[in-house]
């Protein structure tokens, strides 16, 4: 599914009025046939239905509900109207012109009574500002707002987006509705998908109407999905053998950070990958073979990676389909110059992750170089704490640009770009935000593509999957209990569900 700026969906809906005669009096009809069919799932007939209604074409659909849900006999609609209805949009005019000649009576002012009829309200249908939001709430809007997040007992259903949310950056607007769920058109804007917008739009339905569907490409930014991770899945035909999954090699781990390497190893095993080689600066024999004895393990019995080290791994190197160089490798000014030999002499997909991101700052990378920051090494690594630039996707792409790399910016909502084509991951919960998470998702990133996918498609699957068994072993385990390595354990889970889709 693509995900939309406000622009591009405005441009869809204007496209698909000229090019394909299909008009915007009809795309509201749909769409407010799509608000009454989620009212009506979890409301009846005597429902009290309180819709708020601004003067824009979000207000519009509203109206349009409101009149459908009156035709079709719901006895306890209210309407409000919230701004000046002679400087409404023509269709908002036209919809409560016909609102009325449909006999509907039922409009009251914005007033002191008006806590009592949104906290006796059974749904509340937010109807205010969609898309077409121009900046900070004012204050009319804002003193609304206030007053149905405060005062709401019922649901609240927002149309299109929560009104203040921000479309493009899911940014609060000065206030915000809280949503319980949000009906949407099309497709998913970035509003809907980037906190706090994310959490604001509760859960999201998205009402197709008749866009054509060749519109959407106007967009290089979609949403990972389980039917596109599926597709990506590796296949594994019966007559196959170990050398035809790949052979990954893990450079990582130092005397200070132990674990982090048999995390990673442990990650590209579990999801596949035919052989999977660790080199350790120290000896983590016993630990390695604990967790996983099919791991092959070698360590050079020292503290840290140095430059020395690269010829005695340079043969391990040519054998390798897939390197992870990273987790957990500490900063050393050797170990950087490490680093950036085994990153300048390899010619294979290399996923860059942790202390070894701080390496590669001055070296020109390539397509098949992946590298992997969660949000303080990105912001050390761009040299700023200055933009937002957890909401910034446009940033990231432009990274992925100029350092001619895949960059997979891990966060709750992860962003994964080449600078050309953009993907954004939202599963996962807090059961990933605990140190290790990362190195576990630096190798299974790999373990995909030693099975052939490329960095791109490896990172799409690889956060799809490492998120979605967050999420299942939490219902379980609970967020607090769930570690990185019962991730490990159980992403089984999600490969079963992905692959019965
Ligand atoms: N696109 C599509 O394909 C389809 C779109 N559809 C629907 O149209 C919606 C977009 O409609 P739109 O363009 O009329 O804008 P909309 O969201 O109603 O906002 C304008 C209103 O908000 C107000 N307002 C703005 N900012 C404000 C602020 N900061 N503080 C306070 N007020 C503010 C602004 O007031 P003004 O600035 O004019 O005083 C005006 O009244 C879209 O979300 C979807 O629901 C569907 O029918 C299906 C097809
Ligand atoms: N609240 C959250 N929701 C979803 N995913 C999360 C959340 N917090 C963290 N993650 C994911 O967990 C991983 C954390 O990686 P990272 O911070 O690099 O861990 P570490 O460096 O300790 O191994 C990333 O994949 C990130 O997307
Ligand atoms: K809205």
């Amino acid at each position: 599914m693509h995900v939309l700026t406000s622009t591009e969906m405005k441009e869809i809906d204007k496209k698909t009025s000229t090019d394909f005669g299909i008009t915007e009096e009809v795309l509201m009809e749909q769409a407010a046939m799509a608000i009454v069919g989620e009212i009506q799932k979890d409301f009846n007939k005597n429902s009290h239905l309180l819709f708020m209604v601004g003067t824009g074409n979000n207000g519009g659909d509203a109206l349009a509900a409101a009149r459908i849900l009156h035709n079709e006999g719901y006895e306890n609609i209210e309407v409000c109207i919230i701004g000046d209805e002679n400087k409404g949009s023509r269709l908002f005019k036209k919809q409560l012109n016909t609102l009325k000649q449909f006999g509907f009576l039922d409009f009251f002012e914005f007033n002191v009574d008006f806590k009592n009829h949104v906290s006796t309200a059974d749904c509340i249908i937010d109807g205010l500002i969609g898309i077409g939001l121009n900046g900070n709430t004012n204050d009319l809007i804002k003193g609304v707002i206030d007053i149905i997040n405060t005062f709401k007992r019922g649901k609240v259903l927002s149309v299109d987006i929560p009104s203040g949310i921000n479309a493009n950056t899911g940014e609060i607007m000065g206030n915000a509705i809280l949503a319980d769920k949000t009906i949407t058109f099309g497709s998913v804007k970035l509003g809907h998908i980037f906190f706090p917008g994310r959490e604001y739009s509760g859960t999201i339905k998205v009402a197709p109407l008749s866009f054509p569907k060749s519109l959407f490409n106007i967009s290089h930014r979609e949403l990972v999905t389980p039917e596109m991770v599926k597709k990506l899945l590796p296949k594994r035909p019966k007559f196959s053998q170990k050398y035809d999954y790949g052979n990954v090699l893990i450079l990582a781990g130092s005397s200070e950070f132990p674990g982090a390497s048999i995390l990673s190893a442990i990650g590209a095993q579990k999801v596949g990958a035919g052989l999977v080689k660790l080199i350790t600066p120290t000896p983590l024999s016993s630990y390695v073979l604990n967790h996983e004895p099919g791991i092959i393990y070698k360590s050079l019995m020292k503290d840290k990676f140095s430059l020395k080290d690269f010829d005695l791994i340079s043969k391990e190197l040519k054998k390798a389909s897939v390197i992870v160089i990273g987790p957990g490798l500490g900063r050393s000014d050797e170990t950087m110059q490490f680093v950036r030999n085994v990153v300048e002499y390899s010619r294979v997909p290399i996923v860059v992750d942790a202390d070894a991101l701080y390496a590669v700052d001055s070296l020109s990378l390539r397509k098949n170089i992946v590298l992997t920051p969660h949000v303080g090494e990105m912001k050390r690594i761009v040299r700023t704490d200055e933009i937002n630039i957890r909401q910034n996707y446009e940033y990231t792409e432009k990274f992925a640009k100029h350092k001619r790399a895949t960059i997979v910016f891990k966060d709750a909502t992860t962003i994964i770009t080449n600078g050309e084509r953009t993907y954004f991951n939202i599963t996962g919960n807090t059961a990933l935000a605990k140190g290790g998470s990362g190195d576990l998702l630096t190798g299974i990133i790999a373990g995909l593509v030693s099975q052939g996918l490329d960095v791109m498609e490896a990172s799409i699957v690889a956060s799809y999957l490492s998120g979605r068994t967050a999420e299942i072993i939490s219902d379980e385990i609970t967020e607090y209990y769930a570690t990185p390595l019962d991730i490990a354990k159980n992403l089984y889970k999600a490969i079963s569900e992905v692959l019965n889709v």
